[in-house]
């Protein structure tokens, strides 16, 4: 199948489209990408419909702005895949599906409820052509942590490159999941492990933004010139969350009252506290290892956080193995999310499963996603 994969993230920034070739199982091709970033007022709606989103207690309540911005995201999506392929003069109808994971507004699966807004049957019937939405859903009805979902791309991924195992494969994006392949056996199989591992860039764009009005820190130019305060990490890391062993998920905003009472950055010098935040998520992903059966000896790292070179060389120190960006082995640093939800579009159309016991906590391996047909 020809599949579109579509990923709004936790960092609000944007859309990331992909093309993949894929029957759900292999991949032959990871295709073009792009990324349609946000203009700030669909930015502002957004953070207004997480706020909003707040109070939800079944998913489909869409109270506040959540309707509007539900629309407003859906429409840019269609835009993100006509962008996509207007260059490479591809009609909707060349392509076979669509997987289309929308925004994240609430992800609470203590609670049974996780909200992804985006609206599969207005995609479908903009574009004609059949969309998987509501991946997480299912996942979560079931007990499971409804995230991360992408292990099992990152299984597939893997099988075709060499290189030691175990093989963390690691996303950076506003919060950080990892999967380790060829770690553990269950069941007679070598099962991916897998969880959310802590804040990724959230923390630190927060913090950017407010001292000085730009989104993240550009290439990791401030936190390298700045001091990380050890003591300051080590008082985040006693957040019982990294005490807890995979699976494991979190919401975007979980960690904020925690790093508030613990990290007073009002008086420190901007670079400080960059370098402060961004040891906060190396020291976090490495909290990582001390669940794992054996430890990774190689860790590939997508997600926006693979631009930052500073926190890649505070990743590497911290580990103690060799850290490589996506990019480097042939993947996509940007899209790989995007790429992701095309290639769980693909299973969730065949009925494949999309998470398992040792990625989610899910009972037993489960398809997951909603078809909708334009
Ligand atoms: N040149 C850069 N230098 C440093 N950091 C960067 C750069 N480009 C992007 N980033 C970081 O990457 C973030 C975006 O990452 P990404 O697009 O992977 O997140 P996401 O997909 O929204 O999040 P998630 O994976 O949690 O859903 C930005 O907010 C910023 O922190
Ligand atoms: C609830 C939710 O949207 N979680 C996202 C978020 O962003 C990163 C991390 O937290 C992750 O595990 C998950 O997304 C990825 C794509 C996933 O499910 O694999």
């Amino acid at each position: 199948m020809r599949v579109v994969g579509l990923m709004s993230g936790t960092s609000m920034d944007g859309i990331d489209a992909a093309l993949i070739d894929t029957d759900g199982e292999a991949v032959w091709w990871l295709g073009p990408e792009l990324t349609i970033p946000y203009d700030a007022s669909t930015r502002a709606l957004l953070e207004q419909a997480m706020a909003d989103a707040r109070g939800v207690n079944a998913r489909t309540d869409r109270p506040g702005v959540l309707a509007q911005a539900e629309r407003r995201i859906t429409d840019l999506h269609a835009e993100a895949v006509r962008a996509l392929l207007v260059p490479l003069r591809l009609e909707a109808s060349d392509i076979d599906l669509i997987g289309f994971h929308g925004q994240t507004v609430l992800h609470r699966p203590d609670a049974r409820l996780t909200v992804q807004i985006g609206e599969g049957a207005r995609l479908a019937s903009a574009l004609g052509v059949p969309v998987v939405a509501d991946f997480r859903a299912a996942d979560v009805a079931a007990g499971g942590e409804g995230a991360p979902l992408v292990p099992v791309f990152h299984a597939a991924l893997a099988a075709g490159l060499g290189g030691p195992r175990p093989l963390a494969v690691l996303n950076v994006g506003g919060v950080s999941n990892v999967t380790v392949i060829g770690g553990a056996m269950v069941d007679g199989a070598m099962a991916p492990i897998a969880c959310d591992t802590g804040p990724g860039n959230a923390l630190l764009d927060d913090f950017m933004m407010t001292r000085t009005g730009r989104p993240f820190d550009a290439d990791g130019a401030a936190a390298a010139r700045g001091t990380v305060d050890e003591s300051a990490v080590a008082a985040v890391l006693e957040h019982p969350f990294f005490r807890q062993k995979p699976p494991k998920s979190l919401d975007r905003n979980a960690f904020r009252t925690h790093v508030a009472a613990r990290l007073d950055l009002s008086g420190v010098r901007l670079e400080d506290g960059a370098a402060t935040l961004t040891a906060v998520t190396a020291a976090s992903i490495a909290a990582v290892v001390a669940h794992l059966p054996v430890p990774p000896r190689r860790w590939i790292v997508a997600g926006g956080g693979a631009r930052n070179p500073t926190l890649l060389a505070m990743l590497e120190a911290r580990l103690g193995v060799e850290v490589v960006t996506a990019a480097a082995v042939g993947w996509s640093g940007d899209a790989l999310e995007a790429h992701a939800f095309g290639f769980l579009a693909a299973r969730a159309a065949r009925g494949l499963p999309l998470t398992f016991p040792t990625t989610t906590g899910v009972p037993y391996p489960l398809t997951g996603g909603v078809l909708f047909r334009p």
